[in-house]
C-alpha cells in the first residue's frame, strides 16, 4: 500500500511492476465521464479514478494542499500535476486491480506530459465524451451533489479552461490515433450502447479468428 512518505520515484517504480492498463476519460464538465464510467466498471472490470474526486478527498481530509485544491477548484483552475498525480498513483497502488479508467485527467498540457515522465505510462487509449456546451450547462445546473464549483460563475470558467487548456490535449491524442470519440449529447443509455462497441468491438459473426467466413474455412 501507498505511504505520505513515499518517495515519487518509489511509487512510480511499484507502479511499473503492475503493467497498468489506462484509458483516459475526457470530455467537457457535465459532459458525462462519470456516469459513463460507473457503467463501465459495471460491465468491464476497470477501477474508476476521477481526478476530481480525489482532489475533494484530499481537500476534505485536511491536507497541507487543502486550502490551494478548494481555491483553484473554485475557480475553475487545474491543480499543479505533481499533487494529482500523486494522489492518481496512491489509488492505483492501493487498488488490487491492473485496469483503470483516469476520469478528468490530463486536463492540460502540464498534466499530460508530468503524468508520462514519472509513470512512463502510454494510455491504451483516450474516450472523448464530445457534448454541446448548453447540454453540459443544463446537466450540470441540474446536478444537485452539493459540488462548490456547480455554480454558474465557476461553469463558465470551468468550460474556459476545457476549451483552452484541456482540447489541445485530447488533439494531441487524436494526432496519434488513441482518441474514441463519443456523441455525448444523447440519453445516457444510447451513448453507453456507442462506449461499449468501444470495450467491447464486435465481431462480424460470419468471420473465424483469421478473418475468413466460416464456410471458406470449413471446405
Ligand atoms: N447522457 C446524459 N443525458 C442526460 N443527463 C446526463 C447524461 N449523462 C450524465 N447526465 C447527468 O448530467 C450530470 C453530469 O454528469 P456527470 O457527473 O457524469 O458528468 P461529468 O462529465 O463527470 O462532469 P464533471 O466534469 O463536472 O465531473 C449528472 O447529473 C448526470 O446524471
Ligand atoms: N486533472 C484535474 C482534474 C480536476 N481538477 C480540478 O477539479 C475540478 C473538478 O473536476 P471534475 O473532473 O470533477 O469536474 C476542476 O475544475 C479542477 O479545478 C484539476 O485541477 N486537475
Ligand atoms: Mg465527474
Amino acid at each position: 500500500m501507498g505511504t505520505a512518505n513515499d518517495s515519487s520515484k518509489d511509487i512510480s517504480d511499484r507502479l511499473a511492476e503492475k503493467h497498468p492498463k489506462v484509458v483516459f476519460v475526457l470530455g467537457g464538465p457535465g459532459s458525462g465521464k462519470g456516469t459513463q464510467c460507473e457503467k463501465i466498471v459495471q460491465h468491464f472490470g476497470y477501477t474508476h479514478l476521477s481526478a476530481g474526486d480525489l482532489l475533494r478527498a484530499e481537500k476534505n481530509s485536511g491536507s497541507e494542499n487543502g486550502i490551494m485544491i478548494q481555491n483553484m477548484m473554485n475557480e475553475g483552475k487545474i491543480v499543479p500535476s505533481e499533487v494529482t498525480i500523486k494522489l492518481l498513483q496512491k489509488a492505483m497502488l492501493d487498488s488490487g486491480n491492473e485496469k483503470f479508467l483516469i476520469d478528468g485527467f490530463p486536463r492540460n498540457e502540464e498534466n499530460r506530459a508530468a503524468f508520462e515522465a514519472l509513470t512512463k505510462i502510454e494510455p491504451e487509449f483516450v474516450l472523448y465524451f464530445n457534448c454541446p456546451e448548453k447540454e453540459m450547462e443544463r446537466r450540470i445546473l441540474n446536478r444537485n451533489q452539493g459540488r462548490e464549483d456547480d455554480n454558474i460563475e465557476t461553469i463558465r470558467k470551468r468550460f474556459k479552461v476545457f476549451l483552452e487548456s484541456s482540447l489541445p490535449v485530447i488533439e494531441y491524442y487524436k494526432g496519434k490515433g488513441k482518441v474514441r470519440e463519443i456523441d455525448a449529447a444523447k440519453p445516457v443509455e444510447e451513448v453507453f450502447e456507442e462506449v461499449k462497441d468501444i470495450f467491447n468491438p464486435k465481431v462480424p459473426k460470419d468471420e473465424n479468428v483469421e478473418g475468413r467466413c466460416m464456410c471458406c474455412a470449413i471446405l
